[in-house]
């Protein structure tokens, strides 16, 4: 990503290919002109724009392109004696790393191969990754990343991201500003000039506490801030140098990391309450007052902490994805399959099981829904949920031991009196219950129990409803709570199926395949987050999430092929985030939140492109941008 205030380059100043003479490489710096004449760039230019450099000789293999550099590259900086003879195009250096990737056995060798590679050379990392994006998320994202956080310490090979450890915090702000320096020595951090204050646009931070559905990772945390930071540029363009990954290093009561003699974080169990709300206070002011453009994404907080942090900072621009982010994709899957089933919103009856982050946030963004395009008042919306969680349904007489978040949705206990329970004496009242009870349309798994929608249960569900809506959306992909094939196998195939977690098609009777959605917050937070920075929006508010939850919605393919998958496929979020990230800033400038001048011009039609465009060319791309040399 680039700063969209600092985009100073029109086409006109910008010089033909690189390749075309060694002269092209030293010719004096474009001019750069600032204001709305930045419009005019398009996706094409903004690849010519150079990256200038002052490093020589095999100090410039650490920018590297290896045998990418051109002949003339090689020749101003000094390069010759460092590599082999022929120039090879990107591609082919693609298909050389491609075809090494494939001889790695494993998952979890394919992702650390995949890791080493974005540390040789980020473009061509992101080039091979933009290739063949639908095989390789799983690797580097979900389900990949799971193993890959679990096994942290012992598969260790060199330092990725930003470490804040809380027996280190004292210095905190001098290590964070470590960072920043370090970004601002990156070549590749902004088309034009590179202001101090301006070099990160995002900061991508977990305390490690919730990771996927595998709990506490500790330190090894940091591998999902990385790998969502490599979705947001596979996403959503932003561009990788701009990212800062974060681990708070909090401790970890997770037992088998803390017996590891290899384990790499801080041995301590965690620390709470007043602490860690000052250790948590100390980063975010950190991160505003050296990074004031960024936005801040929080991932996999435990849920106590994740809503408290959500609430607290409501106010500055930042937004938690396990709640937010899955909430939205959930919500856009739900309006697409009530589409195909020919309900309404307002007709369902909602059950979740897993009253969690994840569960609680679909939950709340449903209500959103069912207030703003069903007109329910806030109370109607939460009477059309029954959350299930590890004691049974939430009930209100179960009082202090429900959490904040889940207290809207607990049922009065009159209500389950009547219940028909498989067994009386238990003290809850559990999923199957709850099923043959509510005979609910819609089933939510974010619980990370295994297989939890039995065959009874599921057969149970299809008895009621014509189109069964069935989301286990628990990763990693062994923690899902039905495999689709299941899932259709017990209803007739009449079951609307969508999963967090990447499953093949399913053969179906008929001979055709049923495309199943990977319903993954992964489809949505790219887009967001870049609606936020283009913008520089003052906070990422409800309606702007709603915008995107429709942007998201309208490219369902089941609106126009009912046997279609329910959302689009996530091998093409680069071009989703388009049309999301346009929502998500048109919404901006409605609510009165963004505060970038080009991009408010742009919705309000005072400029000569439109905002697609102008999204468009402000996303990085995997290409080697000319070099230019400077002292
Ligand atoms: N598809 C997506 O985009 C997406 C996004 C976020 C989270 N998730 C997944 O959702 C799952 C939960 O994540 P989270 O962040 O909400 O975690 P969480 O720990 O906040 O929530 C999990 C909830 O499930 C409950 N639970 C655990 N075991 C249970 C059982 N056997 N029966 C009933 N309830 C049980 C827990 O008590 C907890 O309330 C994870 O697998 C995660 O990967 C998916
Ligand atoms: O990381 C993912 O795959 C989605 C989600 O944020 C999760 O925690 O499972
Ligand atoms: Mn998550």
């Amino acid at each position: 990503m680039l700063s969209s205030s600092s985009i100073a380059l029109t086409r006109a100043s910008i010089r033909p290919s690189a390749s075309s003479s060694s002269k092209s490489i030293l010719v004096p710096r474009p001019q750069h002109k600032r204001g709305l004449a930045s419009q005019r760039i398009t996706a094409e230019d903004k690849n010519l724009i150079p990256i200038r450099t002052n490093l020589r000789g095999s100090a410039l293999l650490n920018t590297p392109r290896g045998a990418g550099f051109t002949r003339e590259e090689r020749q101003i900086f000094g390069l010759e004696g460092f590599l082999p003879y022929d120039v090879h195009s990107l591609e082919k250096q693609a298909l050389r790393a491609y075809n090494q990737l494939l001889k790695q056995p494993s998952v979890i060798l394919k992702h650390a191969f995949l890791a080493s590679l974005r540390d040789q050379n980020q473009v061509l990392f992101y080039k091979v990754m933009q290739d063949h994006l639908k095989e390789l998320l799983g690797v580097l994202y979900t389900p990949g990343a799971a193993e890959a956080v679990a096994g942290y310490s012992s598969l260790f090979r060199r330092p990725v991201g930003c470490y804040i450890s809380f027996p280190n915090q004292d210095a905190m702000r001098a290590q964070l500003q470590a960072h920043l320096s370090d970004v601002n020595r990156t070549a590749d951090v902004a088309f034009d000039e590179n202001k101090p204050d301006d070099a990160i646009d995002l900061v991508v931070v977990t305390d490690a506490e919730a990771i996927l559905g595998i709990g506490d990772q500790g330190v090894g945390g940091i591998t999902i801030s990385t790998s969502k930071a490599a979705l947001y540029t596979l996403g959503a363009g932003i561009n990788p140098n701009r990212i800062l990954p974060v681990v708070l290093d909090c401790g970890t009561d997770n037992h088998a990391l803390f017996s590891d003699p290899l384990y790499m974080g801080w041995k301590r169990t965690r620390i709470r309450g007043k602490n860690y709300d000052e250790f948590v206070d100390k980063f975010i002011t950190n991160c505003r007052e050296l990074f004031p453009n960024a936005i801040i994404h929080f991932e996999d907080f435990g849920m106590a902490n994740a809503y408290r942090l959500m609430e607290k900072y409501k106010d500055i621009p930042q937004f938690n994805d396990d709640i937010q982010g899955t909430g939205a994709v959930a919500l856009a899957a739900l309006l697409a399959a009530i589409k195909v089933s020919g309900t309404s919103l307002a007709d369902q009856r909602i059950v979740i099981y897993g009253a969690g982050s994840a569960g609680m946030g679909i939950a709340d963004q449903i209500k959103d829904g069912l207030m703003i395009l069903e007109g329910l008042s806030k109370e109607e919306a939460a009477r059309r949920f029954w959350c299930v969680d590890r004691n049974g349904l939430l009930v209100e007489s179960m009082g202090n031991a429900l959490r904040h978040a889940q207290l809207p949705y607990a049922r009065p206990d009159e209500e389950v009196e009547h219940y028909n329970r498989e067994d009386p004496d238990k003290r809850g009242v559990w999923l199957l219950d709850v099923v043959k009870n509510v005979k609910p349309t819609v089933l939510i798994g974010t619980s990370t129990h295994t297989r939890a929608f039995t065959e009874e249960l599921v057969k149970e569900m299809g008895k009621h409803v014509e189109r069964p809506i069935i989301f286990p959306m628990s990763n990693p992909t062994a923690l899902c709570e039905v495999d689709p094939e299941d899932a259709l196998k017990w209803t007739e195939e009449r079951a609307l199926v969508a999963t967090g977690s990447p499953f093949p098609p399913v053969q179906l009777a008929n001979g055709k395949h049923y495309t199943v959605a990977q319903t993954n917050n992964a489809l949505i937070y790219p887009a967001l987050g870049l609606g936020a920075i283009l913008s520089r929006s003052r906070t990422i508010s409800n309606s702007m999430l709603m915008a995107g939850v429709h942007a998201l919605a309208n490219l369902s393919p089941a609106l126009h092929n009912p046997e279609a998958s329910l959302l689009p496929d996530l091998a093409d979020v680069r071009d989703i985030s388009v049309d999301v990230a346009a929502a998500v800033v048109r919404q901006a400038v409605e609510d009165g939140n963004a505060t970038d001048q080009n991009t408010i011009r742009i919705v309000q039609g005072k400029a000569d492109v439109t905002l697609e465009e102008y999204i468009k060319a402000r996303m990085w791309d995997a290409v080697y941008r000319p070099l230019e040399l400077v002292d």
